[in-house]
């Protein structure tokens, strides 16, 4: 069985471990009826109105064997059905477990497919088509193809990648046999046992269902409440937008991430305020701040934004941003925010009063843990309705186990995935635990508009703990790529070890910094070093081959900085094939 702690690193990744990795998991603290069948086509899309009881269940991929009386009406029951309830739903049933996911109606893919990943970057592509943006370096900044932008329009394309997600899902969850049972799930204190009750399909969830087009005709669900047995469970329900009671939050004037998708939004603000800084604020502050007649004004209580991230990069993200008329307003409280007629008014501890149309509220969220019945089941939640588990995702009650958001850093689709794999290798073994091994830290992309990925550690980070590093660097309008895609602004920053040369951090921002940064990851991953970058070829015109007009960048100032025993690489020039 996979024990975590045992995990081999390799390389200068090793040097991530415990800040980065998803291995290492904060220990254990000790104190601390509408029943879809997967089997059956569901006529309605992701409604629960195709009401299938369906007492037995068979697994395709199950073993055959001898049916045992005692049996638990499932080996796991999945509570959420984001990409931690996925992954460790399909890995579980690939190791022939009967296997439920439990998700409200409408909610199939959970926040990731619903209200979060999803939807937001597909905000952003229709943001960045509509408005032009990537076509504006030659075309100037007036070029805008769609002419007047409406949220109609960028929501039509996110209703329709949602959908095409969601029947992806569906289609999964068929192939691999897993349950789907629309509901709410929460423990009654019985021991290996999940309460499932369905629930009144509201009215802000056809709202919601709306705009992301997944209304059914009969969305209204049978009333049932059922206690199922279970050998293990997962409890992977994510987290909700925070919200402040000195707000008055209306879902038109004053919103949170969720109402931005809701469809309540009738025009794009003329004066969006942001307040809470952090991914999803800057995110949407960045897509909003390229909308022609849009201004947009940033709040964050810290002097700094997106501290995790590396210096420069940020400062040169503020600096795009504010190019285009975006206005930052840092280390500053709010103090309350009311609606006015039409417009929102926020008043600040400063003693400035700001008014706009619109005020997005992004300062974090809280998990969704809150009547579950954890405290029944003997499972403590913290504050903000996070869950401890231990490196194996398993809570302080064995067969209970937990992964993604609820759980806390890094509350990322890409690594609570990831998280799921792991519940279920540790639930069930198998094959799948070499791969996981290797398994080392996690990039971070970072979609604003220009988009930022970073991978490995920082150059503060790198001070503080006094490893010796140098960088290199390529600018996009050096590549004949980022001429091509109109002077598009965008660097490649590596770190890496002045004397063993070893990568030891990828920063990107500009178009495509989200795939590239897989390449320094990779490389890194397998304990290369910068002739590794060198030596190879890529292909040409690429973004990807910053990778090497960085590597001679970083190596000549190596040179310069009297490292003679790299003076050989100095001579190369940059972009060229
Ligand atoms: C606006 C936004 C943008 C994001 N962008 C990115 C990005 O670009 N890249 C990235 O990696 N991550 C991004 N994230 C984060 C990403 O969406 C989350 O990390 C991911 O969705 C977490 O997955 P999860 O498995 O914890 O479940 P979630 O996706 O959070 O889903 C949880 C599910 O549990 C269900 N649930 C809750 N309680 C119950 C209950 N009692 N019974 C039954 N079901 C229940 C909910 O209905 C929900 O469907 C973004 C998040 C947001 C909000
Ligand atoms: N691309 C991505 O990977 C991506 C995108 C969106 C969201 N996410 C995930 O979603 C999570 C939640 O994102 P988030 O942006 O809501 O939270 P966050 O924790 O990233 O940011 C919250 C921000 O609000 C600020 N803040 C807190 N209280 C405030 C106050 N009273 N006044 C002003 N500012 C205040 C904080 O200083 C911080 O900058 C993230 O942690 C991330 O994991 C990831």
């Amino acid at each position: 069985m996979l024990n975590s702690t045992s995990t081999t690193l390799r390389g200068p990744f090793s040097l991530l471990v415990g800040r980065m990795s998803l291995v290492r998991r904060p220990t254990l603290a000790r104190n601390g009826r509408a029943f879809a069948d997967s089997s059956k086509s569901t006529k309605d899309e992701d409604s629960g109105s195709q009401t299938t009881i369906h007492p037995t269940h068979s697994n395709p991929k199950a073993t055959p064997g001898a049916v045992n009386s005692q049996k638990p009406d499932f080996d796991l029951m999945v509570i959420g059905s984001g990409p931690a309830a996925q992954a460790c739903a399909i890995s579980s049933s690939r190791r022939g477990k009967k296997v439920a996911v439990i998700d409200k109606p409408g909610m199939l893919g959970g926040v990731c497919v619903n209200t979060g990943t999803i939807p937001s970057k597909t905000f952003r592509e229709a943001v960045l088509h509509l408005t032009g943006y990537r076509h504006q370096g030659f075309y100037g900044k007036s070029y805008a193809p769609a002419g007047r932008i409406s949220m109609e329009g960028i929501l039509h394309r996110v209703s329709m990648v949602v959908k095409g997600e969601k029947d992806v899902m569906r289609n999964r969850f068929r192939q691999y046999g897993i349950s789907h049972i629309y509901g709410t799930a929460h423990f009654t204190g019985e021991e290996k046992t999940v309460q499932v009750t369905s629930v009144a399909v509201e009215e802000e969830e056809r709202k919601r269902k709306r705009a992301v087009g997944t209304a059914g005709a009969g969305l209204e669900v049978e009333p049932f409440s059922k206690p199922f047995t279970t050998e293990k469970a997962l409890v992977a329900v994510g987290t909700t937008p925070a919200r402040r009671a000195d707000f008055d939050f209306d879902g038109v004037h004053i919103i949170d991430s969720d109402d931005l998708l809701s469809g309540s939004l009738q025009r794009v603000p003329r004066e969006l305020i942001v307040v809470g800084a952090g991914v999803i604020g800057m995110e949407y502050a960045s897509m909003f701040n390229v909308i022609p007649g849009t201004r947009v004004t940033v709040i964050d209580g810290r002097p700094d934004v997106l501290t995790f991230a590396d210096k420069e990069i940020i400062q040169s993200l503020e600096y795009e941003m504010r190019q285009k008329g975006a206005r930052f307003l840092l280390g500053e409280e709010v103090l309350n925010a009311r609606v006015e007629g039409d417009h929102v008014v926020a008043n600040m501890a400063s003693g400035k009063v700001l008014r706009g149309d619109c005020l997005l509220y992004t300062v974090g969220r809280q998990g969704n843990t809150a009547g579950l019945g954890l405290d029944k089941a003997g499972v403590e939640v913290s504050k903000r309705g996070l869950m401890t588990v231990n490196d194996n995702y398993q809570t302080s009650v064995p067969w209970l186990y937990a992964a993604g958001d609820c759980i806390g850093f890094p509350a990322l689709a890409s690594t609570s995935s990831q998280q799921g794999r792991m519940a279920a290798h540790h639930m069930w073994g198998g094959n799948e635990g070499d791969a996981l091994k290797a398994f080392g830290g996690f990039p971070y992309g970072i979609y604003t508009i220009p988009e930022i990925s970073m991978v490995g550690y920082t150059e503060q980070q790198l001070t503080q703990q006094k490893i010796p590093y140098e960088m290199g660097v390529a600018r996009y309008d050096e590549l004949a790529k980022g001429q091509m895609m109109g002077g598009s602004s965008g660097m490649l920053k590596v770190l890496f070890h002045a004397e063993t040369l070893k990568i030891l951090g990828v920063h990107c921002m500009g178009e495509s910094a989200t795939e590239i940064v897989h390449v320094g990851q990779v490389a890194m991953d397998m304990g290369m070093d910068m002739h590794f970058l060198t030596e190879n070829v890529f292909n040409y015109p690429t973004f990807a081959e910053s990778y090497r007009v960085a590597a001679f960048n970083g190596l000549k100032r190596l040179a310069l900085a009297g490292y003679t025993d790299v003076s050989q690489h100095q001579h190369e020039g940059a972009a060229s094939p």
